[in-house]
């Protein structure tokens, strides 16, 4: 592996170093020796309930032999941020509890597991999310946030001193298994590929708080996160072994601001064996070569961690990365400190035009679920607004998600997008945008690829300006005042700085705020928004339609929509089935309609069978006009 420089510190290093991790105190994103011990003991509690949990899994399969059921064993491995020894004092324990072959995920797991978590007292916000690529429970206990994972090994008795970085553990093990398993592996490799630590974990402490300062943490969102920071700056301890944070942080803007990606950044040389898991391979997989910002894992199987990156999303970062490279070049030179670098990146100051998501359910469990979700789909709704608007358009979403009450709801949330004119595409007159297919689209993919979901959960989007952002979304809930000049703005971003650190790993809400004026484009059927634009962008009202680029997206499905008078109104024309199950889809999503019946299911409207002569379906609506549509003969 090849080293850039070996130099050793200075004294000035070792200085400047202090001056930075000084800032880490300062900013409190050290964990407190309570809140240590409050997941230490979380910890212990779970080992124990696992633990006993196998014994009566043991039990119930019939094992009666009481030295069998004495051996049976499950362990519990910590990964992630706690593991890489990184953790705030807000962020989650990532668990994997491992179990013998007689321990199944579906029953065992899911269930028994689950319910004595049900049972145990301070174990609050249980979410089981079975479907995920990698399956998880989800909760609190005692207010330690908690991932917890399966990992299902062929052995009968699970030995207390396992070692989970041995690759013959993996034959013959479930893909599920093995993603699962893969955290504490490639976590553990990570610690184990570093030159320093402790230098690795100061200078991985930076950048986290960096990214998050930046809006660029979230892996969900398309940015990078917690997994991808530590493969990134593990790599820059690698090419300078010897050096301290504050020149590890330095070269790490320096080297990824000039990186020429897709070029894959890897800790290590691939590691193959005789097993079927993927590895990441762009020269035989297309998808893989599909990967703008490939930052591979170390350990079997070696996949590309940062695989939600998007060209929007690589630029952004690139753009920050260059930024940053500049600051640090003037820290160098003594002409700024560190603060500087750490500088808050004012997203409700940046864009003319935003939209606002707002997402809701009807119940807590309903909601973790829902929001878990559409959070993941969100930067789908980038890739289609820039697809759809002539590639003129680009935006930026926020990665965090903001309640009108200063108590996080647990039932509601908003999430914004700032809309802006690519660099360097010139503004036409009179030209305008709009996006109402577009969301609509987005709204019934949301729902149409969720297989859960249920009644009330709902997704609005709409158009709204900047300067009808709600006040919620601003520190303490008030809104900066329009005209500053820099040193008021320096001081603002001061408390905005405080503020953000309260909520280090995921932004918050805050104290509530005023409703905002703004345009409603998500309104289920025959709902409008358009953004218009021109050499000023104006705001867009309700009824804004017709645009050009519009006239070239395909048109609405014919959905006949009778009224309780039974006044059919015809909304327009399909364009394919899809479509109407799309629209019906983003109808019970916006809550217009509440329940449906379907004649065929809506899964089978998905090509080929886009030429079927009809379908019926009747929507009962929530509230009075009843609604009832009839999808009939739909033209082609
Ligand atoms: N995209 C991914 N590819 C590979 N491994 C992943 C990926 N996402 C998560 N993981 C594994 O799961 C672990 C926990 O993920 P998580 O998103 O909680 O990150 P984290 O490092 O714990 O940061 P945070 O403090 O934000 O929770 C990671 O450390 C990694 O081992
Ligand atoms: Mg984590």
């Amino acid at each position: 592996m090849e080293i850039i420089s070996t130099s050793a510190p200075t004294v000035l290093d070792v200085i400047s170093t202090k001056e930075l991790e000084k800032i880490l105190v300062d900013e409190k994103l050290f964990a407190s020796e309570e809140e240590s011990l409050g997941r230490v003991e979380v910890l212990g509690r779970l080992d124990g309930i696992v633990k006993d949990w196998i014994k009566r899994v043991t039990m119930d399969k019939g094992i009666s032999d009481e030295e069998q059921i004495q051996e049976a064993n499950a362990k519990l491995f910590t990964f992630g941020s706690y593991r890489l020894g990184v953790a705030g004092p807000s962020t989650d324990i990532d668990a994997l509890c491992v179990g013998p072959c007689y321990a199944t995920r579906h029953d065992d797991f899911f269930g028994k597991l689950f319910r004595m978590l049900q049972e145990t007292p301070l174990v609050e916000d249980l979410t089981p999310v079975p479907d995920a690529r990698v399956p998880v429970i989800k909760f609190k206990f005692n207010g330690v946030s908690v991932d917890l994972l399966y990992a299902q090994l062929q052995f009968s008795v699970i030995p207390e001193e396992l070692d989970s970085l041995q690759d013959s553990l993996l034959h013959n093990l479930d893909e599920q298994t093995v993603l699962s398993l893969n955290g504490c592996r490639v976590t553990d490799r990570i610690l184990s590929l570093v030159p320093n630590i402790r230098n690795f974990r100061s200078t991985l402490r930076c950048l986290r708080f960096w990214a998050k300062r930046r809006g660029i943490y979230s892996n969900a969102m398309g940015f990078l996160g917690g997994i991808n920071w530590a493969l990134l700056v593990a790599r820059v301890c690698q090419l300078y072994p010897n050096a301290l944070p504050n020149v590890l942080v330095s070269r790490f803007f320096k080297i990824f601001a000039h990186w020429k990606w897709p070029n894959p950044v890897m800790l290590c040389p691939i590691q193959y064996q005789a097993m079927p898991h993927h590895v990441w391979d762009p020269r035989s997989n297309q998808r893989d070569r599909k990967h703008l910002m490939p930052i591979i894992t170390p350990s079997y199987p070696c996949t590309n961690s940062s695989y939600n990156v998007s060209s929007t999303t690589l630029r952004i970062m690139q753009e920050e990365f260059q930024r940053a490279k500049e600051l640090c070049e003037e820290i160098e030179a003594g002409k700024r400190t560190w603060i500087t670098l750490f500088e808050p990146y004012h997203f409700f100051g940046s864009f003319k035009n935003y939209l606002q998501i707002h997402i809701a359910a009807k119940n807590a469990g309903d909601f973790r679920q829902w929001k878990g979700w559409v959070e993941s789909r969100l930067r789908q709704l980038i890739h289609m607004i820039e697809r759809d608007m002539g590639g003129v358009l680009q935006c930026r979403l926020y990665p965090g998600d903001f309640s009108e009450n200063s108590v996080k709801s647990s039932s509601q949330c908003h999430y914004f997008m700032g809309l802006g004119r690519k660099q360097g595409v010139s503004p036409q007159d009179g030209e305008k945008f709009d996006m109402r297919l577009t969301v609509d689209e987005f709204k019934s993919h949301v729902v149409w690829m969720y297989s859960s979901w249920k009644q009330g959960m709902q997704i609005h989007v709409s158009h709204l300006r900047c300067q009808d952002i709600p006040d919620f979304v601003f520190p303490g809930g008030v809104r900066p005042p329009k005209s500053l000049n820099e040193k008021k703005r320096k001081r603002i971003e001061v408390i905005e700085s405080t503020k953000l650190k309260k909520s280090e790993s995921s932004t918050a809400g805050h104290s509530s705020g005023q409703k905002s004026s703004q345009t409603e484009s998500g309104v289920a059927l025959d709902g409008s928004h358009g953004l218009k634009s021109g050499p000023s962008v104006e705001p867009s009202t309700s009824s804004v339609s017709s645009s050009t680029s519009a006239s070239s997206r395909p048109q609405r499905p014919a959905v006949s929509i009778e009224t309780e008078d039974d006044n059919a109104t015809s909304v327009s024309q399909a364009q394919n089935f899809n479509q109407v199950g799309a629209t019906v889809a983003a109808a019970l999503a916006t809550g217009t309609i509440s329940s449906f019946c379907q004649n065929e299911s809506l899964e089978e409207l998905e090509p080929p069978e886009l030429t079927a002569p009809c379908f019926k379906t009747a929507f009962v609506a929530t509230q009075k006009p009843i609604i009832k549509l009839q999808f009939s003969s739909l033209v082609k």
